[in-house]
């Protein structure tokens, strides 16, 4: 049976490190802040953004949430972003994916200052990852959180063979990255991957970030292996439940993270540890 990989009491204990370090900062003189921009958006993306607000605000850091109508221009939303960019006492923007349709996402992520990336989604932070530049340099909170989880879990990085089911921008590609850094074997699976379950059955740590409610079951996992389901799927009642089918997965993995309580909780928490950060790398 597997244990369960407590995401919420990691969080927590980062929570913990974080707040100790905005209590620093301000000793010298810096307030951290971030921005939070919002386009319209639907019921669960005002949901994420107001507990971003909450947990920064309950760790001392500084925040701001920018609504925007959902008929927002991408004219209009650049020059917001320019003005906070511009803006020295700001030391973090994140724009709240999804957008409306008339906004183009990859302009938008251009737009934002590589010192304020956030979400560490431009590709001058981007480049810096693939390339494992030893520099100071913001990484997409899910896949960082997820390297927090798996080391807090002491989870054997060197020469494992790593599975990521997904290749989105703000899941797998750095996950893949961040992984490859670490010294695992990776492979990247995706929708035209022949035979995908072949590869999962290989996979000491499996990463799976799909959106796809219990695509991978009990049957595709090795064995002992760590498993991670990003997912944030809705089952046939409307219940928040992950990629993975927990029950079957729960007899076959050894070690296997939650869905809600797991990988979301660490996402947050590792976005207000890189708020500090950016704070901290812009003295
Ligand atoms: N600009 C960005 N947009 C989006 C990102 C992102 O990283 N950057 N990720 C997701 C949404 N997201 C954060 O923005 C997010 C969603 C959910 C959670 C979370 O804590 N989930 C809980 C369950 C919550 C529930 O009950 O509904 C959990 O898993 O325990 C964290 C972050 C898309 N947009
Ligand atoms: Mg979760």
């Amino acid at each position: 049976m597997a244990e369960i990989i407590d995401g919420k009491q990691w969080a927590q204990q980062l929570n913990v490190q974080t707040k100790a370090k905005v209590d620093d900062l301000k000793a010298r003189g810096i307030s951290p802040k971030l921005v939070v921009i919002i386009v319209g958006g639907d019921e669960a993306s005002q949901i994420y953004v107001r507990n971003k607000h909450r947990k920064a605000d309950k760790i001392g850091i500084l925040s701001e949430i920018k609504r925007l109508p959902a008929d927002t221009s991408q004219e209009a939303l650049l020059s917001v972003i320019d003005g906070y960019n511009r803006d020295s006492s700001i030391h973090a923007i994140l724009v709240q994916s999804p957008l409306p349709k008339q906004i183009d996402e990859a302009a938008i992520t251009r737009a934002i200052s590589p010192a304020k990336d956030v979400d560490g989604f431009h590709p001058v932070n981007v480049g810096k990852l693939y390339t494992n530049a030893k520099l100071n340099f913001p990484v997409s909170c899910t896949p960082k959180g997820i390297m927090t989880l798996l080391r807090a879990e002491n989870v054997e990085l060197t020469g494992a063979n790593a599975v990521v089911v997904g290749r989105s921008n703000i899941v797998g590609r750095p996950m893949a990255a961040l992984l490859l850094n670490a010294g695992a074997t990776v492979t990247v699976v995706h929708t035209q991957t022949k035979g995908m379950t072949d590869y999962t059955r290989q996979a000491d740590i499996l990463v799976v970030a799909t959106g796809i409610a219990h695509l991978i079951k009990g049957s595709d996992i090795k064995p002992g292996a760590t498993v991670i389901d990003v997912g944030m799927d809705h089952d046939a009642n409307g219940k928040l439940t992950g990629d993975v089918d927990f029950d079957s997965a729960f007899s076959v993995a050894g070690k296997l993270t939650p869905v809600p309580g797991g990988v979301g909780p660490m996402t947050i928490a590792t976005l207000m540890q890189q708020t500090v950060e950016l704070a901290k790398w812009s003295e």
